[in-house]
Formats: C-alpha cells, sequence, structure tokens
C-alpha cells in the first residue's frame, strides 16, 4: 500500500510530438524539470508576435535508465500529448490573466471530475453467508495494516492477506468484469498482469487518510482500485465513507481538487475506480466494537503489465 499526499508527484505519460511527424512517448514524474521545460517550451510559441519567442533550447532527454537519450531543439517541438491531461497557460492566457480584473480562462483551472463504477450484488446471497461465516472463524489472523510510507496515524484498520477460496473468487469475477468497467471509466481494456486482493476490517475509529494507490516504484503498475464492501446484519457502524476527490489542474501539475465523489459502503456492492485518485476513508463508528460489527472489504488493484 503506497500513500502520498495532494502535492506528492504522480507519473505522466508523455508524448513528445516532433517536426516532421516523430513522436516519443517516455514517463516522466509530474513535477520532473524536464516536463516542466517541454510544457514552458510548447506555450512559449503561441505569442502573437514572433519577436516573444524565446530562441530555440536543446533539450537532452535521458532514456532508459541512461542507456539512451533524445536530443532535440526546443523549435521542433510541435506538441505534447499528456495522460493525465496537463493544460499549461499559453503565453496569451497568461497576459490575460494578469490584466487586472481580468477573469481568469476556465482552463487554467478546470476541475476534472473522478469517475467510479459502483456495482450491486457482487456475490450471491449464499456466497456473502458463507464469506461471512469464513471471515468471522478468522478474527485471530487479522494484522494491523500498515502504509509503505511507514507514517504513523495514517491509517487505522486490520487486514488478511490469504483468504484463498474467496481471494480468488473475487479475482475471477473482477477479471470478467473488466469490459465493462474499463470503458466506463474511459480506459481501454486490457488482459490485466495481477490482480491482488486483501481483505480488510474497520472497526470503532478506523479509517484511511488521503492517499493514492500506485504513487511509488513497487505499486506503480496499478490501474484500477476495486473494493467490496460485506457486513452482517443488523448493520451495527456508521460512517466509514470513501471519499474520491476529484482533480484538477494547477501550475500545469495534476493535483486533488476539493470537490469530491462519496461512495457509501454498501453491503455487497463492489466499487471501481482509477488508482491514481486521491481517496480516503472516513473514521467509522461501531460503538459495540466487535469485530463481527466492522465494515469489511475486500479491497485490490488491478495492474496492467
Ligand atoms: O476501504 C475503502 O473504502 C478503501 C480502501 C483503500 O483506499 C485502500 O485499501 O487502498
Ligand atoms: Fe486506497
Amino acid at each position: 500500500m503506497s500513500t502520498s499526499s495532494q502535492a506528492e508527484p504522480q507519473t505522466v505519460r508523455v508524448t513528445l510530438l516532433l517536426a516532421g511527424g516523430h513522436q516519443h512517448t517516455l514517463s516522466l514524474p509530474s513535477n520532473s524539470p524536464v516536463l516542466v521545460a517541454v510544457m514552458k517550451a510548447v506555450a512559449a510559441q503561441t505569442g502573437s508576435d514572433r519577436n516573444t519567442i524565446p530562441p530555440s533550447q536543446l533539450f537532452q532527454i535521458p532514456l532508459d535508465g541512461d542507456k539512451r537519450a533524445l536530443c532535440f531543439p526546443s523549435h521542433q517541438l510541435v506538441g505534447v500529448v499528456t495522460e493525465p491531461p496537463i493544460y499549461v497557460q499559453s503565453k496569451q492566457t497568461q497576459m490575460a490573466a494578469a490584466a487586472p480584473n481580468a477573469p481568469t480562462p476556465a482552463v487554467n483551472d478546470p476541475t476534472i471530475p473522478s469517475r467510479f463504477v459502483h456495482l450491486d450484488n457482487f456475490f450471491s446471497k449464499e456466497e456473502c453467508d458463507r464469506l461471512l461465516q469464513y471471515v468471522m472463524e478468522r478474527e485471530s489472523e487479522f494484522t494491523s495494516t500498515t502504509t509503505s510510507t511507514g507514517q504513523a496515524d495514517y491509517r487505522h484498520s486490520t487486514v488478511l492477506y490469504h483468504f484463498s477460496e474467496f481471494s480468488e473468487m473475487t479475482i475471477e469475477r473482477v477479471k470478467g468484469l473488466m469490459p465493462k468497467v474499463l470503458p466506463a471509466l474511459d480506459r481501454p481494456v486490457f488482459v490485466p498482469q495481477e490482480i491482488e486482493a486483501q481483505l480488510t476490517a474497520h472497526n470503532e475509529g478506523n479509517y484511511f487518510k488521503l492517499h493514492n494507490d500506485n504513487g511509488s516504484p513497487d505499486t506503480a503498475t496499478r490501474e484500477l482500485t476495486y473494493v467490496y464492501y460485506f457486513h452482517n446484519y443488523p448493520k451495527n457502524f456508521t460512517g466509514g465513507e470513501l471519499l474520491i476527490y476529484d482533480s484538477k489542474i494547477r501550475n500545469g501539475y495534476y493535483t486533488k481538487a476539493e470537490s469530491f465523489q462519496t461512495i457509501e459502503p454498501r453491503h455487497n456492492s463492489i466499487v471501481f475506480f482509477l488508482s491514481r485518485y486521491m481517496h480516503e476513508v472516513l473514521p467509522v463508528r461501531c460503538p459495540s466494537q466487535k469485530f463481527a460489527d466492522s465494515r469489511f472489504t475486500i479491497n485490490g488493484w488491478v495492474r496492467r503489465s
């Protein structure tokens, strides 16, 4: 599990479009000086007066861990494709924004709503009952959760890493849903390289603060996060909503917006969203503090190759 704060860099897929129809794609952290320089070089070419265009600079970008290098003069850079989208201010919009009382063009600060898919009845009633029975018998095998940064008080919950029958069942079903879920999230359908699964319990006062799920090298290939929710009846906890934050482009960087989507942890439902979205789990109130009354999930990640 990885965590990252709002300002932490994301991985950006960058395709450089060069004169003559050439192009080259590479991955860069969103705070990479090369990425900033590339975006500036594109924006710099938009001045209405050619005299405002700065002299061409030479880009030298190391590739494949310094085994190769891509060199080109900035005037040969025609455009750039970024995923996620990064918008820069052109020379004109920078000037317009600098003018007193000028309204800031919307493109400078657009909020990009996060997409998610929330499906009910993931397991049959009989499967749910068996799963709950299975979990009730394994309370003593649950251990405290951690985060890759080791930051104290970032996450409080317990986890079961081995639950073979149900983890296989979940993974198979998640795989089967990919052709439906990926297009709904505006992603191309791909064959997952791996699907991870863990079983988590949130009891009184448990939470998971703001993070994303693919912000470290060992988690970078996580494309989708899924969370399957279940609990005993009658439901004996409140809270524990999952907040998925929208995104904003700020100073050319892809960052968390103030707005968010709220996911209720509905029994026997599963939610899918992009692992790069910032999200958090609000504190759970479970007055009985009984394990059986916890907010349970089977949650995991779909990795691309
Ligand atoms: O329990 C949830 O709703 C989300 C959990 C989560 O964000 C995670 O395990 O990475
Ligand atoms: Fe997460």
